[in-house]
């Protein structure tokens, strides 16, 4: 299976001290790979450095088999995202945001914009001002944007973030779509475990700025565990090595 993303080692040390530490993974073609982790665990520093938002201190990203500090445009140029998405312009319409964002595709027909805006189910509401949106729209026109350039690898970051149950299964729908119907590949952060189960085929699981564990969620469950009990395993692991390193010092 081809490999759409490598990530080697990927560190990033705010002056505070926190941060990411050593993250390295893969994503192939197909994959819907999950990033979880708990508040502050690192998730968004980490897309952070794979888009190119931050600097890493050290490690890289490959993307498309090209690295993205060196060969930015090549590495993005089959990528979309949406990470710490600021607020869209409140006067502005949904077809007049994505008619903005479309200025940076030039070579996407105009049919492109409704196509976007009917896959994230805001055909109907292209007219109307962003303003009178709900959070679950906002969401939705965010992940249009994200998808305007018809990008094989869409990376987002915690997608269902303050949507009602309702919006995060019509999300989990759409993405689940997306991967099956136009074969999209994605990277998609949140700290909800259960919502990481139902979509994701791979997961990384990030504790204190570090991968503590990668696989195939099947493979990483057997029948009787949920990913849930899975994690607090892990945490557990970590804190009993921690605590007999500290007995043995
Ligand atoms: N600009 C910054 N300056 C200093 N510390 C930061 C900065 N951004 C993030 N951090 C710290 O780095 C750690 C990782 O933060 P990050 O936002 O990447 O985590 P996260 O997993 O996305 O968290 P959340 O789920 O709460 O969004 C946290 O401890 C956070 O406080």
């Amino acid at each position: 299976m081809e490999t759409l993303v490598k990530v080697q080692g990927l560190t990033k040390q705010y002056r505070n001290g926190r941060g990411v530490r050593d993250v390295s993974f893969e994503v192939a073609r197909g994959d819907i790979f999950g990033l979880f982790g708990p508040n502050g665990a690192g998730k968004t520093t980490l897309l952070k450095m794979m888009t190119g938002l931050c600097r890493a201190d050290r490690g890289s990203a490959i993307l498309f088999g090209y690295e993205l500090t060196s060969e930015f445009e090549k590495a993005m140029a089959q990528v979309g995202c949406m990470i710490q998405t600021a607020d869209a312009y409140p006067y502005l319409s949904a077809l007049d945001h994505l008619k903005l964002a479309a200025r940076l595709y030039p070579e996407q027909p105009k049919a492109r914009i409704q196509e976007v805006l009917d896959a994230v189910g805001l055909g109907a509401y292209r007219h109307e001002k962003v303003k009178g949106f709900s959070t679950g729209m906002k969401q939705r026109l965010a992940l249009a944007e994200a998808l305007l350039s018809a990008p094989q690898l869409v990376i987002l970051d915690e997608p269902t973030n303050g949507l009602d149950i309702e919006g995060v299964v019509e999300f989990r729908e759409l993405i689940l779509q997306l991967a099956r119907e136009k074969g999209v590949t994605f990277v998609i952060s949140s700290h909800l475990i259960d919502e990481m189960e139902r979509i994701c085929n791979r997961i990384g699981i990030l504790n204190n700025g570090r991968l503590i564990s990668q696989g195939n969620v099947d493979e990483l469950l057997n029948s009787q565990v949920t990913l849930e009990q899975f994690y607090l395993s892990q945490i557990q692991n970590r804190k009993e090595k921690t605590a007999h390193a500290a007995s043995v010092r």
